[in-house]
């Protein structure tokens, strides 16, 4: 395991916690600038690690929170910063509707690689309790998240992403900038909820996402047919794949055929 030691503190770099830090402080003063954050803003820091980005968001804003689940580094933020609300907690298990209270979160972070899905799969389903967040991930993740119809990155991810939040690659980070080293590379994205959605029951759009992509070599006839009545949908969308689909086909789909029981 390798040892991570700042200030005052020493810790064993966990790959479960995707403990990876950001050394270049030109990369996290571009991070926060990208995130549009402002002084009345309510913001949510997730995994502030030894601070990299929190130093700078302070800048901005003196006070916000910060949701860090390592108990030593939430120690760390509490010490250095006593001006934040500190969470030692789990991301995946805060309530994000209590911490938006009256106003909407602007949620900044440099997230585990572990659990990008997990994070953005809650950030989608609590979607009112935000208005952007701009996080750094994996370079390969963003692209699936930003990915156009008809390539090979335009999966789940891209339609459930982009169905519900308008959705931008801001720039790379390569992996150099980070102590421990990871084996790949990262890049910032934005993503800002759309106001409305032609879709509001978001599970049941989410389930169908998942099967019309299930075997993506088939056809949507093919993997849709066990689970949704498809008698009001058009032949010729039926012989389509699900990656040649728009995310407006998706919702013009969606509304057009019926789960069975
Ligand atoms: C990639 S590091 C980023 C640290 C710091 N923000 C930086 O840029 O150097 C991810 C951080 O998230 C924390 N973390 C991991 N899993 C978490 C979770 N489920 N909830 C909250 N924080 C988590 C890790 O302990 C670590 O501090």
């Amino acid at each position: 395991m390798i040892k991570v030691e700042y200030k005052h503190t020493e810790i064993a770099a966990k790959k479960k916690l995707g403990q990876n830090f950001l050394t270049d402080r030109n990369i996290t003063r571009k991070i926060v600038a990208s995130s549009g954050a402002t002084a009345d803003d309510n913001i949510l820091e997730i995994g502030p690690g030894f601070g990299a980005l929190t130093r700078e968001i302070i800048a901005i804003c003196p006070t916000f929170t910060v949701v860090e689940k390592d108990p030593k580094l939430a120690a760390f933020i509490r010490s250095e910063y006593p001006g934040l609300k500190v969470l030692e907690a789990d991301f995946l298990d805060t309530d994000l509707e209590l911490l938006a209270g009256e106003k909407p979160l602007r949620v900044l972070g440099n997230i585990p690689y572990s659990i990008t899905s997990p994070i953005l799969f809650k950030l989608l389903e609590h979607r009112r309790s935000f208005i952007s967040a701009t996080l750094m991930m994996q370079h390969e993740v963003a692209m699936r998240i930003v990915a156009r119809p008809s390539t090979k990155d335009y999966g789940i991810l891209a339609v459930q992403m982009q169905a519900f939040c308008d959705v931008s690659y801001l720039f790379k980070v390569g992996r150099k900038v980070f102590r421990p080293q990871p084996g790949v590379d990262s890049a910032v994205i934005s993503m800002k909820p759309k106001q409305e959605s032609p879709v509001e029951e978001s599970e049941g759009f989410r389930r169908f996402v998942r099967t019309a992509f299930h075997q993506r070599r088939k056809t949507l006839l093919n993997n849709l047919k066990e689970s949704y009545n498809l008698d009001a949908v058009e032949s010729s969308t039926l012989k389509l794949r699900a990656e040649a689909l728009t995310i407006e086909e998706f919702f013009t789909l969606f509304g057009q055929l019926k789960p069975l029981d």
